[in-house]
């Protein structure tokens, strides 16, 4: 059996792509997030609560991940984001193996995952779809989330491959201007797609 047709969905933080996988998902396609994944993994029960209990155990209440003191410890010590890579980014690949098996017979599925280039996921994708804003757009868009300081923000930025890069090594780029202009966006290659891998 072919299985699947792959679309890969990147960009960086605040670049569009929770939006974008939404529009994917109201056209019916099948959509796996990385950052929900880690959502998971990080709540009471997750896999992820008990190892990083052992290596950050400030991050931990009440049995799940806190965001906040995790990111305050990420703050005060540089290494901190790696050490915690290497745990969360193994128990994130298991959860997108059992997603690709139990969507085995869908023609199209989008998986959206933030460090897609970074992590060498670009491999496991028929193509890739960047989506991307102005930077001036992108820094406005997190910040008004209220979720991150600035200095949060330059540390991911730090860590993520530029958005020209991601751009350059892209099949497919959208930028995500408005609504209704990603929307069309998004069904023409949901069509282009179709009609090339039918
Ligand atoms: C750093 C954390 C605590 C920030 O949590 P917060 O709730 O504020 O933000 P959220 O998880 O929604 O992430 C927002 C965006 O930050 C970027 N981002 C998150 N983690 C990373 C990372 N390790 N490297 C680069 N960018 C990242 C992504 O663009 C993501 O979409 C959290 O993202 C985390 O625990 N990250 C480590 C796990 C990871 O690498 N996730 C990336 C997807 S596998
Ligand atoms: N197509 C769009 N048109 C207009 N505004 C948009 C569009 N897509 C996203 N936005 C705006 O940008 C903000 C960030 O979008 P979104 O959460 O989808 O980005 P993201 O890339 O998933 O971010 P992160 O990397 O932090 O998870 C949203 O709150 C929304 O206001």
């Amino acid at each position: 059996m072919k299985g699947p047709f792959r679309l890969g969905l990147t960009g960086s933080i605040g670049m569009g792509k929770s939006t974008t996988a939404r529009l994917f998902a109201e056209e019916g396609i099948p959509v796996w997030d990385a950052d929900a994944t880690v959502h998971a993994l990080y709540a009471k029960g997750g896999a992820a609560v008990a190892p990083l209990s052992a290596i950050f155990p400030d991050a931990i209440r009440d049995g799940a991940v806190d965001r906040d003191r995790l990111k305050t410890l990420l703050q005060a010590d540089k290494q901190a984001l790696f050490r915690l890579e290497s745990v969360v980014h193994p128990l994130v690949q298991a959860a997108r193996q059992a997603f690709l098996l139990a969507h085995e017979t869908a023609d199209l599925i989008l998986l959206d995952i933030p460090l897609l280039y970074e992590t060498g996921a670009d491999r496991d994708c028929d193509a890739v779809l960047v989506v991307t804003a102005a930077p001036d757009v992108q820094r406005a868009r997190v910040l008004a989330r209220g979720q991150m300081t600035e200095t949060q923000l330059e540390m991911i930025l730090a860590r993520q491959l530029p958005d020209a890069e991601k751009r350059r090594r892209a099949d497919h780029v959208i930028e995500t201007l408005t609504l209704e202009q990603t929307r069309a966006e998004v069904r023409k290659l949901i069509a282009t797609l179709r009609s090339r891998h039918a």
